[in-house]
């Protein structure tokens, strides 16, 4: 397994988890490689969730020269995915290819930068649009976010899940690089979701951006500035 279990939050430590990584954080890399370098980490982080963190059961199989015993992922129709618009979009492309028929959410959060952080560490957040699917007890869900910086778009989506889930059976926080403040907030904040993450980085600068990180993800994405 590729998941190493850290103070504050759950690393994923796939080599090509790494490696994919590496490119995105590199300023050379433009917008058409971003993305897809977005989405293959999405990929990636969806194989090792389901390596990590979900059970399989036999099950029989008819091939068509023998029966015989195969293994089948549980519960992969009950996953739920919820994008945090915009920079999670091509991050929750990847996802779905590990887990296809999941249910989606999108819930549309910026930070409020000219606003900027407080002495608490924390972004103004404005939300302007959710849908979520029904969550229920059954549900593994994963809110998906490339980046955890100060954590205050995350708490903020979180508290929008938790106020509309009926219950769930794990909530995942997923993200590509997080600073360590952010786990903290987020941690605190809801204790129940696991935080996993591609990186943990050193600290924030004086904007709120993740150092080293790899700049503004949706920004990078989306060919804005
Ligand atoms: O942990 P935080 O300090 O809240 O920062 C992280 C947030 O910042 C980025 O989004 P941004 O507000 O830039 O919106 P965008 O996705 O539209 O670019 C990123 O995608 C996270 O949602
Ligand atoms: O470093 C950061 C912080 C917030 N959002 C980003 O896209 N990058
Ligand atoms: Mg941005």
């Amino acid at each position: 397994m590729t998941i190493e279990d850290r103070d504050d939050a759950y690393l994923i430590t796939h080599a090509l988890a790494k490696d994919t990584l590496s490119r995105l954080r590199d300023v050379e890399t433009e917008q058409v490689a971003f993305r897809k370098g977005l989405v293959k980490l999405g990929r990636i982080c969806g194989y090792e969730i389901i390596d990590g963190a979900m059970e399989t059961e036999y099950v029989p199989v008819h091939t068509p020269l023998a029966e015989t015993t195969g293994e089948r992922v549980k519960g992969l129709d009950d996953v739920v995915i919820i994008n945090v618009l915009r920079a999670a979009t091509p991050f929750v492309e990847g996802l779905l290819k590990a887990f296809p028929r999941a249910k989606q959410g999108v819930i549309s959060a910026g930070r409020d930068e000219e606003a900027g952080m407080n002495d608490d560490g924390e972004f103004p957040i404005t939300i302007d649009y959710v849908k979520l699917p029904e969550i229920t007890e059954r549900d593994t869900v994963i809110v998906a976010d490339p980046m955890l910086a100060t954590g205050s778009t995350m708490s903020a989506v979180l508290d929008h899940v938790l106020s509309e889930a009926d219950g769930f059976e794990n909530l995942f926080v997923l993200s590509a690089v997080s600073a360590p403040d952010g786990l903290v907030r987020v941690g605190e904040a809801v204790p129940q979701a696991d935080l996993l993450t591609v990186a943990i980085d050193d600290r924030l600068d004086e904007d709120g951006f993740i150092v080293p990180g790899l700049g503004d993800a949706g920004d990078r994405a989306f060919r804005t500035t």
